[in-house]
């Protein structure tokens, strides 16, 4: 699943597990459980992701590589959430794993996705989700992100999805996505 932060990524990655019972796995959520860990490494993404860069290929890949595999034995198919990123992402996505069989690009409006993370902002605790940081992350995902469709629309796997609509009607057009795939 792609689309630009705050788009609606997390909340319908959530719907889609509750439905199909896919392994969800976000990159974002790794990466900020390893910046909860302490760890040294923890450290060094946190001072990345705090100023709306990307961290660096192989760890994010590591990591959901490790997280693939810990799930290969009980999961139905893996849902995969904010990743990739960049086109070379992608790349390396299908050297060590695979290709994917469908990517949902979550597509909002610039403004939406600024007024739906302000909003999340006054709750989330995260610490990019303020003014500056949005802005620079908006800026990297029509940048490095939006490319990684065009990369995907060449393969005929990406089915856009209009994401200013209501949570459930959004849901309604994933849901018809997924089971075309059957
Ligand atoms: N269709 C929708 N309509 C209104 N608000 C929505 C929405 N989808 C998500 N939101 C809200 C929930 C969150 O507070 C915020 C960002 O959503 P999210 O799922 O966390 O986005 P992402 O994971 O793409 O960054 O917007
Ligand atoms: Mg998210």
């Amino acid at each position: 699943m792609a689309g630009g932060p705050g788009s609606g990524k997390g909340t319908q990655c959530e719907k889609v597990v509750a439905k199909y019972g896919y392994t969800h796995l976000s990159s974002g959520d790794l990466l900020r459980a390893e910046v909860a860990s302490g760890s040294e490494r923890g450290k060094q993404l946190q001072a990345i992701m705090q100023k709306g860069e990307l961290v660096p290929l192989d760890t994010v890949l590591d990591m959901i590589k490790d997280a693939m595999i810990a799930k290969a034995d009980v999961s139905k198919g893996y849902l995969i959430d904010g990743y990739p990123r960049e086109v070379k992402q992608g790349e390396e996505f299908e050297k060590k794993i695979g290709a994917p069989s469908l990517l949902l690009y979550i597509d909002a409006k610039s403004e939406t996705m600024v007024s739906r993370l302000m909003k999340r902002g006054e709750t989330s605790g995260r610490a990019d989700d303020n003014e500056e940081t949005i802005k620079k992350r908006l800026d990297l995902y029509y940048k490095a992100t939006e490319p990684v469709i065009a990369f995907y629309e060449g393969r005929g796997i990406v089915r856009k999805i209009n994401s200013e609509l209501a949570v459930d009607d959004v849901f309604a057009e994933v849901s018809k996505a997924i089971d075309a795939l059957k």
